[in-house]
């Protein structure tokens, strides 16, 4: 990871530089691969001489495939500017499993480098990314590594969530992976790494000398890592009811976060460092228990305006997959022993958000009874911001004291910049080579160990999600659930930040 200028490491070198979109008629390549590669191009960010291949079995005339690609492009971008991003992209048709067509592919990608290189021994990268479901994965990877994978160049396989249901077939896919590929040629995206709040975390804590004074438990009462959704899988059942909240969002996304928030700092940025204090804070996390878990599944509104999990045709009717969960996590060691960490995460629920609110210990002097907590909150999303809940006089005559905040919102204090998506910037990193931003499969490989337990018993036990309205805050019990099992101690009921923040008093 770079902190200095490492923006266009990739572009500046201009290597002979080949991206292959695997499954590129899919609606990850649309929504994300492709407006991320065009944000990249049109930010200069692509090393000059790039060329972006999609790849997949439907048959599409140049003109359906740059519409599909393009569907998701802003509205309000120049079409010479899509033209240009076009005169690059290529599109080739075939199978997941047929030598003869990865055979084509290969001829594809040595016309295009031949056509745009200046000198024989030109350095060149192929990046495979495999925008695919994970049912073809391998079969996509032994294709590669048999007919087009070039090893007198860079190669980097970038591949998407899930990685796995549980430990074993993860670990399943991780050995059939790696025996086609070097971990170092690995690029496994969790795109939650890739956000700009979660990449500050870093910042925030290693470059500023106060935060990390009173990172731990002498300090820290209990850490909340939410996410809401304020709609449901609409459409998307079918996938959803497979894997359930937990996989799709906890062992993952949150679990990620909340080791960079748990870290030690690392040796340097290097990204093996960083990925190190991650695996090594994870080791520390305990199996969660079935008693430290809430779960719920969404039912539809009494007026009948939104609908419940099982009412999607996509859906199993006796469905028990949860939509919603709440688990406590600890982290056993020196830093942390003692501290809750609560991650939730739930669709359908009263608002879009995904904050980590890390909530400080009761004042320990007596001077001002009462006090309410101070707490450090990053949000990641819907506008980034980091906001302390900090205690005031009450301006004024009055001598009372308020809670009000230290408020760094982006969009007001950043005003002219534009937060790039989460895809382009991880994507930018692939082309520099630099693995911060992604997971290493030791890191995988605790992750699951720490779910897998509770999967499996919910799973055997047959363990029934408790129902909540679609579009409240979750099922009966989720505030106790904090205060209870956590400790966490909710300020001040009038006091709500906002970008614009009222103060409440205490
Ligand atoms: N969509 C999203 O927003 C997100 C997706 N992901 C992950 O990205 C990957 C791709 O997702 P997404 O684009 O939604 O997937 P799609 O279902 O759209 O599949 C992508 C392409 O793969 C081919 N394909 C689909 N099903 C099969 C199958 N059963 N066997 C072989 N080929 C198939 C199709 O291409 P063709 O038939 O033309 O070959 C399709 O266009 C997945 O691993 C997903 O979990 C991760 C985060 C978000
Ligand atoms: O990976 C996933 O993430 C999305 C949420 O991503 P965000 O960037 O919009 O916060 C979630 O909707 C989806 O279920 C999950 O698979």
């Amino acid at each position: 990871m770079s902190f200095s200028g490492g923006l266009d490491e990739a572009a500046k070198h201009d290597v002979l530089t080949t991206i292959v979109v695997f499954g590129a008629s899919g609606d990850l390549a649309k929504k994300k691969t492709y407006p991320a590669l065009f944000h990249l191009y049109q930010q200069g960010l692509l090393p000059r001489r790039t060329r972006i291949l999609g790849y997949a079995r439907t048959q599409m005339e140049r003109d359906s495939f740059t519409s599909r690609v393009t569907s998701f492009f802003k509205k309000d971008i120049p079409p010479a500017d899509v033209e240009s991003f076009l005169a690059i992209c290529g599109y080739v048709s075939g199978k997941y499993d047929v030598a003869e067509d990865f055979i084509r592919l290969r001829e594809e990608i040595d016309q295009q480098e031949h056509a745009m290189a200046k000198r024989v021994e030109d350095e060149r990268v192929h990046i495979y990314y495999l925008a695919l479901p994970p049912s073809v994965f391998v079969s996509v990877g032994t294709q590669i590594r048999t007919n087009v994978y070039d090893g007198s160049c860079t190669n980097r396989v970038v591949i998407e969530k899930p990685f796995g249901h549980d430990l074993e077939s993860s670990r399943e896919l991780s050995r059939e992976i790696g025996s086609l590929f070097a971990e170092d040629e690995i690029y496994r995206i969790d795109h939650y790494l890739g956000k700009e709040m979660v990449k500050n975390i870093l910042a925030l804590r290693f470059a500023n000398v106060f935060y990390e004074a009173v990172w731990n438990r002498h300090y820290i009462s209990n850490v909340q890592i939410t996410f809401k959704e304020p709609f449901g899988t609409e459409g998307r059942g079918g996938y959803f009811d497979e894997f359930g909240i937990i996989r799709d969002v906890m062992q993952n996304h949150l679990l990620q976060v909340l080791s960079i928030v748990a870290m030690h700092q690392p040796q340097s940025l290097r990204s093996e460092d960083i990925r190190d204090r991650k695996t090594e804070v994870l080791r520390r996390i305990l199996p969660i228990q079935l008693e430290d878990t809430l779960l719920g599944q969404y039912v539809g509104t009494r007026d009948g305006s939104k609908p419940g999990y099982k009412d999607d045709d996509t859906v199993p009717k006796g469905s028990m997959t949860p939509t919603f969960a709440q688990c406590v996590l600890h982290v056993d060691n020196d830093r942390w022993r003692g501290v809750p960490w609560v991650i939730k995460a739930g669709k359908a629920l009263d608002e879009a958000k995904m904050v980590i609110r890390i909530q400080f210990k009761d004042m320990p002097n007596a001077l001002f009874p009462n006090l309410a907590r101070n707490e450090l909150v990053l949000q990641v999303s819907p506008k980034e911001a980091v906001y302390i809940k900090t205690i005031v006089k009450e301006p004024g005559l009055s001598t009372n004291l308020a809670m009000s905040e230290l408020d760094l919102s982006y969009h007001k204090r950043y005003q002219d910049v534009k937060i790039p998506d989460a895809y382009a910037t991880l994507i930018l990193d692939v082309l520099n080579g630099d693995h911060s931003n992604f997971v290493r499969s030791d890191e995988l490989d605790e992750a699951w160990r720490i779910f897998t337990p509770l999967l499996h018993q919910i799973d055997r036990d047959q363990v029934i999600p408790l129902p909540y309205e679609y579009g409240t805050r979750g099922p009966k019990g989720v505030d106790e659930f904090a205060t209870e099992r956590a400790g966490y101690k909710l300020t001040n009921r009038e006091y709500h930040w906002q970008p614009k923040s009222t103060t409440g008093k205490l």
